[in-house]
């Protein structure tokens, strides 16, 4: 039987474990989720039958402060992918130093098929149904895959609804009319890009001989996309669910966004050479993109892209997550015998979660900052965590991931520690 997301996720601990002095305690602490809930969400369709959509919301571990992490709109959202979501958010939160534990949700739908009522409806009804289990001390939800600030706006909305009481800091990622931060729509990828930045001259490359592909063009993929060619990297292939687009010389990034943004699709993409300002560009599926012979490849959709299945053929040189988990253990061990270097998703993706933590820190002090200070102190948290990292894999002899979870089981030890043992749990 082939393992879930959950026991993959897991092994990632195990990793870390024999190089860290860590208690059986602390082990057996991080074992599971602190609470796991699942809700029925009845929405009313424009049609006017009923459909009932699943819910899920996961709070892995709150040793460190609250619980945070986003909400993903998905047809394959399940239990076991927000565990393991949960999971990465609480060693993604340690390993960047923010005051936080870890959780995930999700709703187990099709975003695309619905109206924009019925999806308001659906937002409505999954904070009205997990309201008792979130909040600003509680759990912190935000955007993930198919959901954004739009959607963050109802869900503040309804749950201030309910308190009756505006409560901005009980979610993050809103529209900056409603208590949103300044740049948490672009933090993904500029903290992807300032962490690429700082381990440039650590590697030995250069912007402009550096190629690189992307995987998934949303939030976070057409963001890194654009930084990195704006900044002289050579973008040679972007591609979204519907295939991808591959030009050796390099693609026109801002002209594909501004496609992408008016078509929701590349297809049109492929037939539009001028507003490609491109040659020879030529149509990839997601697979081949996998593939290409680039320095950076740069997975920004989904999990478990990268597999035992096809990590013998990855060509790149680098991989950088910033996708949640799109490189499974089984191909890790594999790419690492090739001699490719995977900087893992809890280091390269931390960006958005740290400027949620800045706009969780804006909405309870009731002073707004500039964007300027914004991104600076992001810049500053990335490359601060990402030496960090490089550090502790040089100095143990690990790779990058393994590092990244040492460094944050380090600090989620401290706290277990810390908080000592409850009478109750002594028998
Ligand atoms: N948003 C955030 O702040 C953060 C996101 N992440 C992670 O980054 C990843 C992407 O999230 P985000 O950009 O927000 O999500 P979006 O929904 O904005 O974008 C997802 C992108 O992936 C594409 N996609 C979906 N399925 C596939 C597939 N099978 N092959 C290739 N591309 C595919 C989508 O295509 P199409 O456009 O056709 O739908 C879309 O372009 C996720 O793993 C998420 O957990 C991590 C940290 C923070
Ligand atoms: O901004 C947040 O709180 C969470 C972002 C997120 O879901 C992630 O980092 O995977």
């Amino acid at each position: 039987m082939s393992e879930s997301l959950f026991e993959q996720a897991s092994q990632r601990l195990a990793d870390a474990i024999a190089h860290v002095d860590v208690s059986a305690d602390v082990i057996e602490r991080l074992k599971s989720p602190k609470a796991s809930l699942q809700v029925s969400i009845p929405v009313r369709m424009d049609d006017g039958t009923l459909k009932v959509f699943q819910g899920y919301r996961v709070r892995y571990n709150d040793l460190r402060g609250p619980t945070k992490g986003g909400i993903r709109f998905h047809p394959n959202v399940n239990m076991d992918e927000v565990t393991s979501l949960a999971f990465w958010m609480t060693f993604k939160c340690a390993a960047v130093n923010l005051p936080f534990g870890g959780a995930k949700g999700g709703v187990a739908v099709d975003p695309k098929q619905l109206s924009k009522f019925e999806l308001e409806r659906l937002s409505r009804g999954y904070i009205n149904a997990i309201a008792d289990f979130m909040g600003a001390d509680v759990d912190i939800p935000a955007p993930d895959v198919q959901t954004n600030q739009t959607i963050m706006g109802w869900m503040v909305d309804e749950y201030s609804n309910i308190q009756r009481r505006l409560c901005p800091a009980a979610i993050t990622g809103k529209p900056i009319a409603m208590g949103g931060s300044l740049g948490r729509e672009t933090a993904t990828g500029l903290g992807a890009f300032f962490a690429i930045e700082t381990l440039m001259p650590l590697l030995g490359m250069h912007r402009e001989q550096t190629t690189v592909a992307v995987q998934g063009f949303g939030n976070v993929g057409s963001a890194i996309a654009d930084l990195l060619s704006k900044a002289g990297y050579r973008v040679v292939a972007v591609s979204d669910s519907k295939g991808g687009i591959y030009a050796l010389q390099g693609l026109d990034v801002p002209s594909i966004i501004q496609y992408k943004n008016s078509t929701r699709t590349f297809q049109a993409v492929y037939c539009q050479d001028t507003l490609c300002n491109i040659v020879d560009h030529q149509r990839i599926t997601n697979e081949e993109l996998l593939k290409l012979d680039v320095d950076f490849l740069i997975p920004a959709a989904l999990e478990n892209q990268i597999t035992e299945s096809n990590a013998y053929d990855i060509r790149a040189k680098y991989i950088f997550e910033i996708a949640n988990g799109p490189v499974t253990p089984a191909a890790d061990a594999i790419l690492e015998k090739r001699g490719i270097v995977v900087v893992p998703d809890i280091l390269v993706n931390a960006g958005g979660v740290t400027v949620s933590y800045f706009e969780w820190v804006q909405n309870r002090s009731g002073l707004y900052w500039t964007l300027e200070e914004v991104n600076d102190r992001l810049k500053h948290s990335m490359i601060a965590e990402t030496l960090s990292i490089w550090k502790i894999a040089d100095r143990k002899q690990t790779s990058m991931r393994t590092a990244a979870y040492i460094h944050a089981l380090t600090r989620l030890s401290e706290a277990i520690e810390a908080k000592g043992t409850r009478a109750y749990f002594v028998q």
